[in-house]
């Protein structure tokens, strides 16, 4: 499966991997002269360590992490249960603070925001999508994204047909009058998806996005985010411990007890061994 957007084209499916090189040669990635320009990174993360104090017991959650993310790419971080993904993409979301080591994203030194300014980070450069869905019951699908539009404050006017072009992006256009209590745990992701877009993130942190879901919708899903984030040029940020959906990423980072073990782009569909 392929799409064409902006004069390139993505491999949805095979292809593919793509190193921060790879990705600039398929992109736009030249200046005026036609000149390479460097792969730019968003996310730098440099020996982050998060240790949680309980009474007289320290957790390292993390212990010395440190990696770069490239605009546009896809990763997912891969670990096992309680190997430190939530609490990573915590420190990125500005939810949890750092013990150790630095997080800079899109130029913003986390460390030094105050909490007005992470609120301001957030809103701006960041998008959530998590297992529960966390939609409002009593709103329908087309209100649930229209809430988050209105928060981030769009011309009231257009609100309702921009909302309604989100919902036909994630292929709900005929549920849009529907209460999350009426749809399956697929189409309640999709509507998460579609509200995170409608805020038009840099980067999409998604958190066990098939946590919820059996095989066949879990897939779905995260073929769309794939889609969708390529079509956009979005940045992803995917955990799991579902090692089936690895293929849909770029590069695969993995996490054990706080660490990074290995981290890779995936050339061709090369599975990668469940090693967990
Ligand atoms: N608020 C907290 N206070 C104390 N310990 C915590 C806290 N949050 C996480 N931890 C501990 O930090 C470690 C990493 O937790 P984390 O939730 O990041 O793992 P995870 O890989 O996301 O796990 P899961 O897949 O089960 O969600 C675990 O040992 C967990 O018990």
């Amino acid at each position: 499966m392929t799409t064409k957007k902006k004069g390139y084209e993505t491999s949805i499916w095979k292809g593919i991997l793509r190193s921060p090189e790879k990705i600039l040669d398929s992109t736009k990635g030249f200046n005026q002269l036609g000149e390479k320009i460097p792969p730019k990174s968003i996310i730098s993360i440099s020996n982050v360590k998060k240790i949680y104090k309980l009474g007289d017991v320290k957790v390292n959650a993390l212990d010395g992490v440190s990696f770069d993310i490239f605009e546009g790419e896809i990763v997912f971080v891969l670990g096992p249960s309680g190997s430190g993904k939530t609490t990573l993409l915590n420190l990125i979301g500005g939810i949890d603070s750092i013990s150790e080591g630095e997080i800079i994203v899109c130029d913003d030194t986390l460390r030094a925001l105050s909490a007005k300014q992470l609120t301001k980070y957030r809103k701006k450069r960041l998008a959530f999508v998590f297992q529960f869905y966390s939609l409002i019951p009593t709103l329908t699908v087309v209100e649930n994204v229209e809430l988050t539009m209105e928060l981030m404050k769009f011309p009231q006017k257009t609100i309702r047909k921009e909302a309604k072009k989100f919902i036909e992006m994630v292929g709900l256009t005929d549920r849009q009058n529907n209460f999350p209590s009426q749809l399956s745990g697929g189409e309640r992701q999709r509507v998460a998806i579609a509200r995170a877009l409608a805020k038009d993130p840099d980067i999409l942190l998604v958190d066990e996005p098939t946590g919820q879901l059996d095989q066949d919708s879990g897939v779905k899903i995260v073929d769309l985010i794939r889609t969708i984030a390529k079509a956009q040029n979005k940045t992803v940020l995917l955990v799991t411990h579902d090692i089936e959906i690895h293929k849909f990423a770029d590069r695969v980072i993995k996490l054990r007890s706080g660490k990074i073990i290995s981290d890779q782009y995936l050339e061709g569909g090369v599975p990668v061994e469940s090693n967990l």
